[in-house]
Protein backbone atom coordinates (compact mmCIF):
# COMPACT_ATOMS: atom_id res chain seq x y z
CA UNK A 1 0.00 0.00 0.00
CA UNK A 2 1.28 3.44 -0.90
CA UNK A 3 0.45 6.29 1.79
CA UNK A 4 -0.62 9.27 0.09
CA UNK A 5 2.32 11.34 0.80
CA UNK A 6 6.03 10.39 0.64
CA UNK A 7 7.18 12.73 3.05
CA UNK A 8 5.75 15.63 4.93
CA UNK A 9 7.38 18.37 7.27
CA UNK A 10 6.10 19.76 10.59
CA UNK A 11 7.66 22.92 11.41
CA UNK A 12 6.78 23.71 15.04
CA UNK A 13 6.47 20.18 16.93
CA UNK A 14 3.84 21.89 20.08
CA UNK A 15 0.26 20.82 20.47
CA UNK A 16 -0.98 21.57 16.90
CA UNK A 17 2.18 20.37 14.86
CA UNK A 18 2.29 17.30 17.40
CA UNK A 19 -1.28 16.72 16.74
CA UNK A 20 -1.17 16.73 12.63
CA UNK A 21 2.46 14.66 12.60
CA UNK A 22 -0.13 11.87 14.76
CA UNK A 23 -2.79 11.85 12.28
CA UNK A 24 -0.38 11.70 9.30
CA UNK A 25 1.37 8.98 11.29
CA UNK A 26 -1.45 7.71 12.83
CA UNK A 27 -4.04 6.96 9.38
CA UNK A 28 -1.04 6.17 7.28
CA UNK A 29 -1.10 9.46 5.34
CA UNK A 30 2.82 10.12 4.85
CA UNK A 31 5.14 7.31 4.60
CA UNK A 32 7.95 9.38 6.71
CA UNK A 33 7.25 12.30 8.72
CA UNK A 34 9.66 14.92 9.38
CA UNK A 35 9.73 17.30 11.91
CA UNK A 36 11.87 20.82 13.05
CA UNK A 37 11.81 22.99 16.21
CA UNK A 38 14.24 25.49 17.64
CA UNK A 39 13.87 23.59 20.70
CA UNK A 40 15.01 20.19 21.37
CA UNK A 41 12.93 18.99 24.18
CA UNK A 42 9.79 19.32 21.73
CA UNK A 43 11.76 17.05 18.77
CA UNK A 44 12.78 14.69 21.63
CA UNK A 45 8.94 14.71 23.06
CA UNK A 46 7.88 14.35 19.41
CA UNK A 47 9.88 11.53 19.11
CA UNK A 48 8.34 9.43 22.46
CA UNK A 49 4.72 10.43 21.58
CA UNK A 50 5.37 8.86 17.81
CA UNK A 51 4.63 12.16 16.00
CA UNK A 52 7.75 12.06 13.65
CA UNK A 53 9.94 9.50 12.38
CA UNK A 54 13.06 12.61 11.77
CA UNK A 55 13.58 15.27 13.79
CA UNK A 56 15.69 18.32 12.76
CA UNK A 57 16.77 21.79 15.15
CA UNK A 58 18.42 22.74 11.65
CA UNK A 59 16.63 23.47 7.73
CA UNK A 60 18.69 22.16 5.29
CA UNK A 61 18.76 20.41 2.65
CA UNK A 62 16.05 17.52 3.32
CA UNK A 63 13.19 20.45 3.32
CA UNK A 64 13.42 20.21 -0.15
CA UNK A 65 12.17 16.20 -0.43
CA UNK A 66 9.53 16.97 1.46
CA UNK A 67 5.79 16.66 -0.53
CA UNK A 68 3.76 18.62 2.22
CA UNK A 69 5.48 21.34 4.55
CA UNK A 70 2.62 22.24 7.31
CA UNK A 71 4.29 25.27 9.65
CA UNK A 72 2.73 25.18 12.50
CA UNK A 73 4.77 27.72 14.96
CA UNK A 74 2.79 31.03 16.90
CA UNK A 75 1.59 33.20 14.20
CA UNK A 76 4.17 36.20 14.62
CA UNK A 77 6.91 33.82 13.92
CA UNK A 78 5.14 32.12 10.55
CA UNK A 79 6.75 34.98 8.37
CA UNK A 80 10.33 34.92 9.69
CA UNK A 81 10.36 30.84 9.26
CA UNK A 82 8.74 30.86 6.01
CA UNK A 83 11.24 33.27 4.76
CA UNK A 84 13.93 30.78 6.36
CA UNK A 85 12.35 27.55 4.72
CA UNK A 86 11.92 29.39 1.27
CA UNK A 87 15.73 28.77 0.89
CA UNK A 88 15.14 25.16 0.89
CA UNK A 89 11.96 24.86 -0.30
CA UNK A 90 11.51 22.73 -4.22
CA UNK A 91 8.60 24.12 -6.42
CA UNK A 92 6.65 20.58 -6.07
CA UNK A 93 5.79 20.99 -2.62
CA UNK A 94 2.67 21.82 -0.98
CA UNK A 95 3.06 24.30 2.09
CA UNK A 96 0.14 25.11 4.53
CA UNK A 97 0.29 26.77 8.28
CA UNK A 98 -2.29 26.31 10.90
CA UNK A 99 -1.82 29.94 12.31
CA UNK A 100 -5.38 31.18 13.87
CA UNK A 101 -5.02 34.26 12.20
CA UNK A 102 -4.56 34.60 8.39
CA UNK A 103 -4.80 37.89 6.47
CA UNK A 104 -1.16 38.63 7.38
CA UNK A 105 0.28 34.91 7.16
CA UNK A 106 -0.92 34.32 4.22
CA UNK A 107 0.19 37.83 2.79
CA UNK A 108 3.34 37.35 4.09
CA UNK A 109 4.21 33.40 3.08
CA UNK A 110 2.12 33.53 -0.54
CA UNK A 111 4.76 35.13 -2.26
CA UNK A 112 7.94 32.94 -0.14
CA UNK A 113 6.54 29.81 -0.72
CA UNK A 114 5.19 28.24 -4.39
CA UNK A 115 2.32 26.48 -3.87
CA UNK A 116 1.45 27.80 -0.60
CA UNK A 117 -2.32 27.60 1.01
CA UNK A 118 -2.89 29.25 4.15
CA UNK A 119 -5.03 27.16 6.99
CA UNK A 120 -6.45 26.88 10.04
CA UNK A 121 -8.08 23.79 12.10
CA UNK A 122 -10.88 25.26 14.63
CA UNK A 123 -9.77 23.19 17.15
CA UNK A 124 -7.42 22.83 19.92
CA UNK A 125 -6.65 22.97 23.85
CA UNK A 126 -5.69 25.33 26.80
CA UNK A 127 -2.77 22.90 26.86
CA UNK A 128 0.31 23.44 24.95
CA UNK A 129 3.36 21.37 23.96
CA UNK A 130 3.51 18.08 21.34
CA UNK A 131 3.08 16.07 24.88
CA UNK A 132 -0.61 16.86 24.61
CA UNK A 133 -0.97 16.44 21.03
CA UNK A 134 -3.37 13.55 19.73
CA UNK A 135 -4.93 12.92 16.51
CA UNK A 136 -8.04 13.16 17.88
CA UNK A 137 -7.84 17.24 18.56
CA UNK A 138 -8.46 17.74 14.58
CA UNK A 139 -11.16 14.85 14.19
CA UNK A 140 -14.75 16.24 13.25
CA UNK A 141 -13.03 19.49 13.68
CA UNK A 142 -13.50 22.45 10.79
CA UNK A 143 -10.56 23.02 9.33
CA UNK A 144 -10.89 26.63 7.42
CA UNK A 145 -9.04 26.90 4.21
CA UNK A 146 -7.81 30.23 3.27
CA UNK A 147 -6.78 30.38 -0.69
CA UNK A 148 -5.10 34.16 -1.87
CA UNK A 149 -6.52 35.08 -5.35
CA UNK A 150 -3.83 33.42 -6.87
CA UNK A 151 -4.14 29.97 -5.63
CA UNK A 152 -4.42 27.05 -8.30
CA UNK A 153 -7.80 25.55 -7.60
CA UNK A 154 -6.02 22.31 -7.57
CA UNK A 155 -3.92 23.06 -4.26
CA UNK A 156 -6.78 24.22 -2.53
CA UNK A 157 -7.98 21.04 -3.41
CA UNK A 158 -5.26 18.88 -2.26
CA UNK A 159 -5.39 20.76 1.24
CA UNK A 160 -9.46 20.01 1.05
CA UNK A 161 -8.53 16.56 0.42
CA UNK A 162 -5.45 16.38 3.29
CA UNK A 163 -8.17 17.85 5.69
CA UNK A 164 -10.68 15.09 5.22
CA UNK A 165 -7.64 12.50 5.60
CA UNK A 166 -7.28 13.88 8.98
CA UNK A 167 -10.75 13.60 9.77
CA UNK A 168 -11.79 17.07 9.63
CA UNK A 169 -13.88 19.38 7.45
CA UNK A 170 -13.16 21.50 4.90
CA UNK A 171 -13.94 25.22 5.15
CA UNK A 172 -12.79 27.37 2.16
CA UNK A 173 -13.20 31.08 3.51
CA UNK A 174 -11.19 34.76 2.23
CA UNK A 175 -8.66 35.33 5.02
CA UNK A 176 -10.18 38.46 5.59
CA UNK A 177 -13.15 36.79 6.64
CA UNK A 178 -11.89 34.27 8.38
CA UNK A 179 -10.00 37.10 10.48
CA UNK A 180 -13.29 38.92 11.36
CA UNK A 181 -15.41 35.64 12.06
CA UNK A 182 -12.44 34.12 14.62
CA UNK A 183 -11.99 37.54 15.92
CA UNK A 184 -15.23 37.45 17.33
CA UNK A 185 -15.77 33.74 18.07
CA UNK A 186 -12.24 32.76 19.18
CA UNK A 187 -9.53 35.97 19.70
CA UNK A 188 -12.55 38.06 21.76
CA UNK A 189 -13.49 35.05 23.99
CA UNK A 190 -10.11 34.38 24.80
CA UNK A 191 -9.65 38.20 25.52
CA UNK A 192 -12.63 37.97 27.82
CA UNK A 193 -11.57 34.35 29.39
CA UNK A 194 -7.66 37.18 30.50
CA UNK A 195 -9.76 40.01 31.48
CA UNK A 196 -11.85 38.00 34.13
CA UNK A 197 -9.15 36.62 35.37
CA UNK A 198 -6.72 40.12 35.48
CA UNK A 199 -10.02 41.30 37.39
CA UNK A 200 -9.67 38.37 39.81
CA UNK A 201 -5.81 38.64 39.97
CA UNK A 202 -5.97 42.89 41.46
CA UNK A 203 -8.79 42.00 43.94
CA UNK A 204 -7.89 42.37 47.36
CA UNK A 205 -10.43 39.01 48.20
CA UNK A 206 -8.60 37.29 45.64
CA UNK A 207 -7.80 33.74 47.71
CA UNK A 208 -11.62 33.79 48.83
CA UNK A 209 -12.74 34.34 45.49
CA UNK A 210 -10.80 31.87 44.02
CA UNK A 211 -11.83 29.43 46.28
CA UNK A 212 -15.20 30.03 45.37
CA UNK A 213 -14.97 29.81 41.50
CA UNK A 214 -17.10 26.66 40.47
CA UNK A 215 -17.81 25.31 37.14
CA UNK A 216 -19.05 28.85 35.75
CA UNK A 217 -15.96 30.58 35.84
CA UNK A 218 -13.88 27.68 34.99
CA UNK A 219 -15.83 27.23 31.84
CA UNK A 220 -15.82 30.81 30.99
CA UNK A 221 -11.97 31.32 31.46
CA UNK A 222 -10.29 27.98 30.23
CA UNK A 223 -8.65 29.06 27.68
CA UNK A 224 -6.81 31.92 29.66
CA UNK A 225 -4.37 28.56 30.54
CA UNK A 226 -3.17 28.39 26.83
CA UNK A 227 0.60 29.17 25.66
CA UNK A 228 0.52 32.87 26.39
CA UNK A 229 2.87 32.97 23.61
CA UNK A 230 0.76 31.32 20.73
CA UNK A 231 -2.29 33.35 22.07
CA UNK A 232 -0.48 36.59 22.26
CA UNK A 233 0.50 36.35 19.20
CA UNK A 234 -3.13 35.32 17.93
CA UNK A 235 -4.84 38.32 19.31
CA UNK A 236 -1.99 40.92 18.20
CA UNK A 237 -2.03 39.59 14.48
CA UNK A 238 -5.76 40.12 14.38
CA UNK A 239 -5.73 43.41 16.25
CA UNK A 240 -7.77 45.20 13.94
CA UNK A 241 -10.99 42.66 13.57
CA UNK A 242 -10.51 42.18 17.72
CA UNK A 243 -11.09 45.85 17.86
CA UNK A 244 -14.04 46.21 16.16
CA UNK A 245 -15.39 42.99 17.99
CA UNK A 246 -14.78 44.84 21.07
CA UNK A 247 -16.35 47.63 20.43
CA UNK A 248 -19.47 45.81 19.82
CA UNK A 249 -19.20 43.43 22.79
CA UNK A 250 -18.46 46.98 25.14
CA UNK A 251 -21.93 47.87 23.53
CA UNK A 252 -24.38 44.75 24.62
CA UNK A 253 -22.27 45.02 27.83
CA UNK A 254 -23.60 48.82 28.15
CA UNK A 255 -27.06 47.21 27.13
CA UNK A 256 -26.99 44.32 29.50
CA UNK A 257 -26.20 46.77 31.90
CA UNK A 258 -28.91 48.92 31.91
CA UNK A 259 -31.34 45.91 31.42
CA UNK A 260 -30.24 45.27 34.96
CA UNK A 261 -33.28 48.19 35.50
CA UNK A 262 -35.71 45.97 33.36
CA UNK A 263 -36.33 42.74 34.26
CA UNK A 264 -38.78 41.31 31.28
CA UNK A 265 -35.97 42.93 28.80
CA UNK A 266 -33.01 41.35 30.52
CA UNK A 267 -35.14 38.06 30.67
CA UNK A 268 -35.61 38.73 26.59
CA UNK A 269 -31.83 38.91 26.47
CA UNK A 270 -31.20 35.91 28.84
CA UNK A 271 -33.97 34.06 26.54
CA UNK A 272 -32.18 35.06 23.59
CA UNK A 273 -28.32 34.06 24.73
CA UNK A 274 -29.88 30.40 26.12
CA UNK A 275 -31.01 29.77 22.11
CA UNK A 276 -28.24 31.15 20.61
CA UNK A 277 -26.01 28.83 23.28
CA UNK A 278 -28.23 25.78 22.87
CA UNK A 279 -28.34 25.64 18.55
CA UNK A 280 -24.38 25.84 18.27
CA UNK A 281 -23.72 22.36 16.51
CA UNK A 282 -22.72 19.41 18.06
CA UNK A 283 -18.91 18.38 17.34
CA UNK A 284 -19.35 14.62 16.98
CA UNK A 285 -16.13 13.71 18.89
CA UNK A 286 -14.91 10.33 18.76
CA UNK A 287 -16.96 8.28 21.65
CA UNK A 288 -13.87 6.17 22.56
CA UNK A 289 -11.03 7.43 24.44
CA UNK A 290 -8.13 7.49 21.57
CA UNK A 291 -5.80 5.42 23.63
CA UNK A 292 -8.60 2.60 22.72
CA UNK A 293 -7.98 2.81 19.31
CA UNK A 294 -5.92 0.83 16.79
CA UNK A 295 -5.47 1.53 13.16
CA UNK A 296 -4.91 -1.41 10.94
CA UNK A 297 -3.04 -0.78 7.53
CA UNK A 298 -5.05 -3.23 4.86
CA UNK A 299 -4.79 -4.48 1.29
CA UNK A 300 -7.47 -3.59 -1.07
CA UNK A 301 -8.41 -6.87 -1.44
CA UNK A 302 -11.81 -8.41 -0.57
CA UNK A 303 -12.43 -10.14 2.39
CA UNK A 304 -10.58 -7.70 4.59
CA UNK A 305 -12.90 -6.45 7.25
CA UNK A 306 -14.14 -9.88 7.62
CA UNK A 307 -11.01 -11.25 8.41
CA UNK A 308 -10.20 -8.89 11.13
CA UNK A 309 -13.51 -9.10 12.49
CA UNK A 310 -13.30 -12.91 12.39
CA UNK A 311 -9.98 -12.97 13.82
CA UNK A 312 -10.92 -10.76 16.80
CA UNK A 313 -14.38 -12.57 17.18
CA UNK A 314 -12.51 -15.86 17.66
CA UNK A 315 -9.79 -14.52 20.35
CA UNK A 316 -13.20 -13.14 22.15
CA UNK A 317 -12.16 -9.31 21.69
CA UNK A 318 -15.24 -7.30 20.79
CA UNK A 319 -14.93 -4.55 18.29
CA UNK A 320 -17.38 -1.18 19.23
CA UNK A 321 -16.35 0.76 16.60
CA UNK A 322 -15.10 0.68 13.38
CA UNK A 323 -14.11 3.28 10.77
CA UNK A 324 -12.54 3.14 7.27
CA UNK A 325 -10.10 5.81 7.03
CA UNK A 326 -8.56 5.76 3.26
CA UNK A 327 -9.23 3.05 0.88
CA UNK A 328 -7.75 4.02 -2.07
CA UNK A 329 -6.81 1.79 -5.03
CA UNK A 330 -3.29 0.16 -3.42
CA UNK A 331 -5.54 -0.03 -0.15
CA UNK A 332 -6.13 1.98 2.93
CA UNK A 333 -6.56 1.62 6.81
CA UNK A 334 -9.34 1.13 9.08
CA UNK A 335 -9.84 1.87 12.65
CA UNK A 336 -10.91 0.17 14.96
CA UNK A 337 -12.54 1.43 18.35
CA UNK A 338 -12.02 -0.89 21.57
CA UNK A 339 -13.82 -0.68 25.15
CA UNK A 340 -10.08 -0.73 27.26
CA UNK A 341 -6.87 -0.40 26.80
CA UNK A 342 -6.11 -4.30 27.35
CA UNK A 343 -8.74 -4.96 24.48
CA UNK A 344 -6.99 -3.07 22.24
CA UNK A 345 -3.20 -4.77 23.36
CA UNK A 346 -4.85 -7.76 22.82
CA UNK A 347 -6.40 -6.90 19.41
CA UNK A 348 -2.90 -5.33 18.36
CA UNK A 349 -1.47 -8.81 19.43
CA UNK A 350 -4.16 -11.10 17.31
CA UNK A 351 -3.83 -8.81 14.17
CA UNK A 352 -0.22 -8.43 14.14
CA UNK A 353 0.21 -12.15 14.38
CA UNK A 354 -2.06 -12.39 11.37
CA UNK A 355 0.19 -10.46 9.31
CA UNK A 356 -1.13 -6.84 9.60
CA UNK A 357 0.38 -3.41 10.62
CA UNK A 358 -0.90 -1.88 13.22
CA UNK A 359 -0.56 1.37 15.15
N1 LIG B 1 -3.49 25.86 20.65
C1 LIG B 1 -4.59 25.95 19.96
O1 LIG B 1 -5.69 25.76 20.51
C2 LIG B 1 -4.53 26.26 18.49
C3 LIG B 1 -5.63 25.92 17.67
C4 LIG B 1 -5.57 26.19 16.30
C5 LIG B 1 -4.42 26.78 15.75
N2 LIG B 1 -3.39 27.10 16.58
C6 LIG B 1 -2.19 27.70 15.95
O2 LIG B 1 -1.21 26.68 15.87
C7 LIG B 1 0.10 27.21 15.95
C8 LIG B 1 0.87 26.47 17.04
O3 LIG B 1 0.19 26.60 18.26
P1 LIG B 1 0.34 25.49 19.41
O4 LIG B 1 -0.84 25.61 20.28
O5 LIG B 1 0.73 24.17 18.80
O6 LIG B 1 1.60 26.07 20.21
P2 LIG B 1 2.66 25.29 21.12
O7 LIG B 1 3.16 26.31 22.06
O8 LIG B 1 2.10 24.03 21.66
O9 LIG B 1 3.82 24.90 20.08
C9 LIG B 1 4.52 25.82 19.31
C10 LIG B 1 5.82 25.16 18.87
O10 LIG B 1 6.44 26.02 17.92
C11 LIG B 1 7.83 26.05 18.20
N3 LIG B 1 8.41 27.25 17.63
C12 LIG B 1 8.51 28.49 18.19
N4 LIG B 1 9.13 29.32 17.33
C13 LIG B 1 9.42 28.60 16.22
C14 LIG B 1 10.05 28.90 14.99
N5 LIG B 1 10.50 30.11 14.72
N6 LIG B 1 10.17 27.90 14.08
C15 LIG B 1 9.70 26.66 14.33
N7 LIG B 1 9.10 26.33 15.48
C16 LIG B 1 8.96 27.29 16.40
C17 LIG B 1 7.93 25.95 19.70
O11 LIG B 1 9.21 25.50 20.12
C18 LIG B 1 6.82 24.95 20.01
O12 LIG B 1 7.30 23.62 19.99
C19 LIG B 1 -0.08 28.71 16.23
O13 LIG B 1 0.12 29.42 15.04
C20 LIG B 1 -1.51 28.83 16.69
O14 LIG B 1 -2.04 30.09 16.37
C21 LIG B 1 -3.41 26.84 17.92
O1 LIG C 1 -9.31 25.34 23.45
C1 LIG C 1 -10.11 25.02 22.58
O2 LIG C 1 -10.98 24.18 22.77
C2 LIG C 1 -10.02 25.64 21.25
O3 LIG C 1 -10.78 25.30 20.38
C3 LIG C 1 -8.98 26.66 21.06
C4 LIG C 1 -9.19 27.71 19.99
C5 LIG C 1 -10.49 28.48 20.25
O4 LIG C 1 -10.72 28.86 21.36
O5 LIG C 1 -11.22 28.77 19.34
C6 LIG C 1 -8.04 28.60 20.13
C7 LIG C 1 -7.37 29.11 19.08
C8 LIG C 1 -7.53 28.58 17.79
O6 LIG C 1 -6.94 29.17 16.78
C9 LIG C 1 -8.57 27.62 17.58
C10 LIG C 1 -9.24 27.11 18.63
Amino acid sequence: MQPVLRKAGIFGMGLLGGSVGLGLRERFLAQEVHAYDPDPEALEAALAVGAADRVHTELGAWVAELDLGVLAAPVGALPELGRAVSAYAAPHTLWTDVGSVKGPVVAALTPLLPRFVGGHPMAGSERSGVRHAHAGLLENAVWVITPSEATPPEDQRALAQLVQHLGAYPLILPPALHDRLVARISHLPYLLAVALNLLVAQNGEREHLMFLAAGGFRDLTRVASGSPRMSRDMVRENRAALREALADFRAVLEELEALLEDPEGLLAAAIRAKRTRDSLPIVRRSLLPEMYDLVVQVPDRPGQIARIATALGEAGVNIKDIEVLTIRDEGGAIRLGFGSREESARARQVLEQIGYRVR
